[in-house]
């Protein structure tokens, strides 16, 4: 597509724009929104790769600014025709407070609605989660479940609790009425296990497997599956999204759409393995498995130490009772509907999404925990 000056007129800000998930959809938003004008990068942290971006043809915006503010968010707002709302407190490991949790991933997301509906932006694209559905506290499994599967979403754990208030606040919001007499479009994507460059959880677990000597020890039965998915494809999915939802407003507002590709299903140890495997790691026998009830009582442990050390020390290990129920309910996804409302397709396969990973893990190798 020619690359003129009346091509150019959009206008996309995108909140948590340098996080692990954000700055996938700030790059593929560079790579793949030829009407792309200003790009406006709102983070509580900005990276400093952002420079780099900044001598291409669009207009990129760093804005150091807090979602929990409403006036910083209101000022980021103001002029962009789509919002993507991926900022928020990923925390399963008890390092925030429930409080600082829910100000940031559901009051953010309020000031977010309030900043569109007051200046008149019209298109808002919401990072929700799987956690939104499950797995919930009963331990139900979800098998190759779909955007209209019943199930019993209850949760106790303040993230998914806050995405699920989050996501119903964006979506009983589409339709409002902004700034200037038009309609409000939202919708909402879910991703499950996000994977790939840059993924903390999976530095945490190599430099784990480095420390135990190039070992890691089978905790969840292989037969646990889950979805995972690659971080190029939901960065893409969010690009086709906001592409996509103006023309297909009707269809796609106040819709959930899960984020999925070819990923294959497996435990969530078996998954990391696909990588960590070829980065020299191994996961011990798997007639070895660690005993569930010391993994809960290891758990259970953990908890308690997080307690009694807060007023000294943050103590919070991968390991405690709600990543353990996560780790070892099944969660698995099985859905065409981003394809039927929207046309999306992967757009890395999983050679590709596998080989990208491994050769970021090499990458991370040597590289300080
Ligand atoms: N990682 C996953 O597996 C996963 C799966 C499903 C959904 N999600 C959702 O995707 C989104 C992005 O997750 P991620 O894994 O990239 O996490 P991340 O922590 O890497 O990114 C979140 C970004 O939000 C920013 N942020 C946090 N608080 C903020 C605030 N008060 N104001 C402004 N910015 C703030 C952080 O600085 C960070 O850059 C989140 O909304 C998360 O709930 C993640
Ligand atoms: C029992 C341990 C022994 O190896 C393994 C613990 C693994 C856990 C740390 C992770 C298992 C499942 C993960 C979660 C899941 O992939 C989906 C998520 C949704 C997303 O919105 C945020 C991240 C997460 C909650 C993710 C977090 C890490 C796990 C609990």
């Amino acid at each position: 597509m020619a690359d003129s000056a009346e091509t150019r007129k959009l206008v996309y800000l995108v909140t948590g724009g340098c996080g692990f998930l954000g700055e996938h959809v700030v790059r593929m938003l560079l790579q793949r929104e030829p009407r792309l004008y200003e790009l406006r990068v709102f983070d509580l942290h900005l990276g400093p790769w952002l420079e780099e971006l900044k001598t291409g043809p669009v207009q990129v915006t760093a804005i150091q600014g807090d979602v929990t503010q409403a006036h910083e968010v209101a000022a980021a707002v103001a002029g962009a025709h789509v919002v993507i709302h991926t900022a928020g407190l990923v925390d399963v490991f008890g390092r925030a407070s429930p409080e600082t949790i829910y100000e940031v991933n559901v009051q953010g997301t309020k000031n977010v609605i309030e900043a569109c509906v007051q200046t008149g932006t019209r298109f808002l694209v919401y990072t929700s989660s799987m956690e939104v559905v499950g797995p919930n506290i009963k331990g139900h499994p979800f098998y190759r479940g779909n955007e209209d599967t019943p199930y019993e979403a209850i949760h106790r754990h303040p993230y998914p609790c806050s995405k699920a208030q989050a996501e119903r606040l964006v979506l009983e919001a589409n339709g409002r009425k902004v700034h200037g007499g038009l309609s409000l479009v939202t919708c909402a994507l879910r991703p499950t296990g996000i994977y790939g460059e840059g993924h903390q959880i999976m530095r945490d677990f190599y430099h784990q497997g480095l420390r135990l000597g190039g070992r890691l020890f089978r905790a969840i039965p292989a037969s646990v599956e889950h979805s995972r998915v690659y971080v190029g494809n939901v960065a893409w999915m969010h690009v086709l999204v906001a592409q996509e939802l103006e023309q297909r407003a009707a269809l796609m507002g106040g819709q959930v759409y899960f984020c999925y590709d070819e990923s294959p299903y497996k435990s969530y140890e078996d998954f990391n393995m696909e990588f960590l495997g070829p980065c020299g790691l191994r996961l011990v026998d798997t007639r070895l498995l660690v005993p569930y009830w010391l993994l809960m009582l290891l758990a259970t442990l953990n908890a308690l130490l997080q307690w009694l050390l807060r007023p000294l020390l943050l103590y919070a290990p991968l390991l405690n009772p709600y990543t353990l129920a996560v780790a070892n309910t099944t969660f698995t996804v099985s859905t065409d509907k981003a394809q039927r409302h929207f046309g999306y397709k992967p757009l890395f396969s999983w050679e590709d999404s596998r080989t990208r990973t491994i050769r970021w893990v090499q990458a991370v190798e040597g590289s300080a925990p």
